[in-house]
């Protein structure tokens, strides 16, 4: 059974985790402090960050720590957190795109988009392009994006991702998990055309307690714990994260989630995802949209 105990040591390696504040992106961040790696806790809010890097360090590691504000749902900040990044660091050995939100009520982001499209999806996309050049001139890098089963629920309707439609809080996170998917998978289609060995994977970290329910009734949470099951704790969740950025087994564009023999729980293993999550045309679709939403266009010298 893979568990934290099997990272190697991570000196020298340079990680970024999105959301690292909280549940299982805190939980990430730990196991890689612990093992030796820099982490760079990208928060939404400064002084969380802070506060998660006291903590961090109250709970031992024999890496480095450093906080850097970052907030998905505005562009702005998104190329600002990468920008000072890129003048501080020469090396960036993992992206985690951590982050996310789960059926708020509703909003937007600064540019407009439903909250959990925004900043699930779109700002990962942005903040990966901003990061690219780095990544690809680091040795053996790889990016991590962290999906959801919810995946499963999940369609892109093309004629409402500027909101269009009436809001639906589910529907509309099913859609930006499958997004996230859709993205890693399509960002290694290209970056192995271009000849890159940079890996792209995508993982689902299992039905864990975790802050992400905040906006869920009582009834609906509920109703959720008696559909999967008992949740896993923070730590388990991180697995599949885990595994992608330091895995010597894994498959370029592969996805990750605890063992469905076992309930998905516990150890991560390769799966195989529903074909609409594997279809390239939806992707490239997506891609293209991205591009134009964020105005950005990687890997560089890619030919569509
Ligand atoms: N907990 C689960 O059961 C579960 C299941 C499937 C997928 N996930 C995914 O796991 C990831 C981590 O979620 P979690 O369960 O730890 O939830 P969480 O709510 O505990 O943590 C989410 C993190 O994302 C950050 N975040 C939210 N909006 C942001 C923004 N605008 N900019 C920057 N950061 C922002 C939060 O501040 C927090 O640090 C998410 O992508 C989530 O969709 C979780």
């Amino acid at each position: 059974m893979w568990t934290k105990k099997n990272i190697p040591d991570q000196t020298g390696k340079t990680v970024i985790v999105t959301g690292a504040n909280a549940g299982i992106g805190f939980e990430t961040a730990l196991a890689l402090y612990e093992a030796g790696a820099r982490v760079i806790l990208a928060c939404r809010s400064l002084e969380k960050a802070e506060e998660a890097l006291l903590q961090l360090k109250n709970l031992g590691g024999k890496g480095t720590l450093e906080t850097g504000r970052l907030d998905l749902s505005s562009l702005a900040s998104v190329r600002q957190f990468a920008e000072t990044f890129l003048q501080n660091h020469p090396q960036l050995h993992v992206l985690i795109n951590n982050a996310g939100v789960m059926t708020p009520p509703p909003s937007k982001t600064a540019e407009g988009f439903e909250l959990q499209f925004g900043v699930n999806f779109i700002g990962h996309f942005a903040l990966t392009g901003y990061l690219h050049p780095l990544l690809r001139a680091t040795s053996g890098s790889r990016i991590v994006t962290v999906s959801s089963g919810a995946y499963r629920r999940g369609a892109i309707d093309f004629d409402n991702l500027r909101s269009e439609k009436d809001y639906d809080p589910t529907r509309e996170y099913a859609q930006s998990k499958l997004a996230d998917i859709l993205f890693a998978l399509e960002l290694q289609r290209r970056i192995t055309a271009i000849g890159d060995p940079v890996l792209s994977l995508a993982v689902q970290p299992g039905a864990n307690k975790t802050e992400l329910s905040r906006y869920m009734s009582e009834d609906a949470f509920t109703a959720a714990v008696e559909r999967v099951g008992p949740l896993m704790e923070p730590w388990q969740g991180a697995l599949p994260s885990l595994y992608a950025a330091v895995s010597d087994e894994v498959r370029p564009g592969g996805f990750y989630e605890p063992d469905q023999d076992h309930g998905y729980r516990g150890f991560p293993v390769l799966s195989t995802l529903k074909s609409h999550a594997q279809d390239e045309v939806v992707a490239k679709k997506l891609w293209d949209f991205a591009e134009e939403a964020t105005n950005l266009q990687y890997p560089a010298s890619f030919q569509s």
